[in-house]
């Protein structure tokens, strides 16, 4: 699979203190890559340094085969980023935002324009001044703007930042469709675990500066155990001790909760039924990203 972005073990040191602490990870062609971390993990100093806002103390970045470091012009222009909010003349038009922009980067034609205006899907309003937009459409002529000089990578500081649901689908399909049909790749850091969980192909996790994991968003929420919860009658304290000491239970007001093999059930139940424990149901409780973020983190 090929790469558009490695991060060799980056390091960043500032007034002698360590924000990061050598990070290494891909980004692959054509996927969306999510970066989680709690607050102050280190995810916004790595964006900065990713798309040259900030220098790195030690390591390398390469963009498209370019290192950050030997050749900074020719790594960067496949980069299209909004960190902080776009930038946009309020007073303007969508069209004439993107024409100052065009103006200040030599080579945008036209064409180029309609082109990205249409793919963002802002195609009937355009011509309004920008003061008139939701932010969901000042969201997506800010995407219409980084999209101007074709980057091969996009990067999103949160992208969906304040957007109301039907906002945060619309960036969302927007996102997937250009990593599918233009294999463009993307990179986004985001608070929002579910919608990290319906946007990503991957996930990165750091924490205090470093990486403590990578994986596709299939692989972080399936394990080979699963949480099982127990609707039972009264558990007395012979039951619940041993379910929290030989199963590592968590008692609850209507039955416990589990984590274990499926294979392990069937033993379960027939020793809870042997205790003369009555069991009314046992469902799976389906695992979402959050669990396994704070599982991961917390650790
Ligand atoms: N210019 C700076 N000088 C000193 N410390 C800094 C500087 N920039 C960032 N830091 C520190 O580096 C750490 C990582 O900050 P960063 O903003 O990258 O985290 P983050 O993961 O983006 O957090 P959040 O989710 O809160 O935005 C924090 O402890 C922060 O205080």
């Amino acid at each position: 699979m090929n790469s558009v972005l490695t991060l060799k073990n980056v390091k960043k040191t500032i007034n002698r203190k360590t924000i990061i602490n050598g990070l290494s990870f891909s980004v692959h062609e054509g996927e969306v890559f999510g970066f989680l971390g709690p607050n102050g993990a280190g995810k916004t100093t790595t964006i900065r340094m990713i798309v040259g806002l900030m220098d790195i103390s030690e390591g390398d970045i390469v963009i498209c085969g370019k290192s950050i470091k030997d050749d900074f012009t020719g790594a960067i222009r496949h980069i299209g980023a909004i960190v902080e909010n776009p930038e946009m003349y309020k007073f303007l038009t969508g069209y004439q935002n993107l024409m100052q922009y065009a103006r200040m980067h030599n080579g945008i034609s036209k064409e180029k324009i309609a082109e990205v205006v249409k793919l963002v899907g802002l195609t009937d309003r355009i011509h309004e001044k920008v003061k008139t937009y939701s932010l969901g459409m000042r969201q997506r002529l800010g995407l219409a703007q980084c999209l101007l000089h074709d980057p091969k990578l996009l990067i999103l500081d949160e992208p969906t930042n304040g957007l109301d649901p039907a906002g945060i689908r619309e960036i969302r399909d927007h996102l997937r469709m250009l990593t599918r049909e233009r294999g463009m790749s993307v990179i986004v850091s985001s608070h929002l675990l579910s919608e990290m969980e319906l946007m990503c192909d991957r996930i990165a996790i750091i924490q205090n500066g470093e990486l403590i994991d990578v994986q596709t968003v299939n692989e972080f929420v399936e394990r080979e155990s699963a949480l099982f919860a127990f609707e039972t009658g009264d558990l007395h304290e012979q039951e619940t001790t041993w379910l929290k000491s030989e199963w590592d239970a968590t008692i609850g007001d209507a039955g416990f909760t589990v984590e274990t093999a499926r294979e392990k059930i069937p033993g379960l139940i027939k020793k809870l039924t042997a205790a003369g424990v009555d069991i009314y149901g046992v469902k799976t409780v389906a695992r979402t990203l959050e669990d396994r973020f704070l599982e991961v983190t917390s650790k």
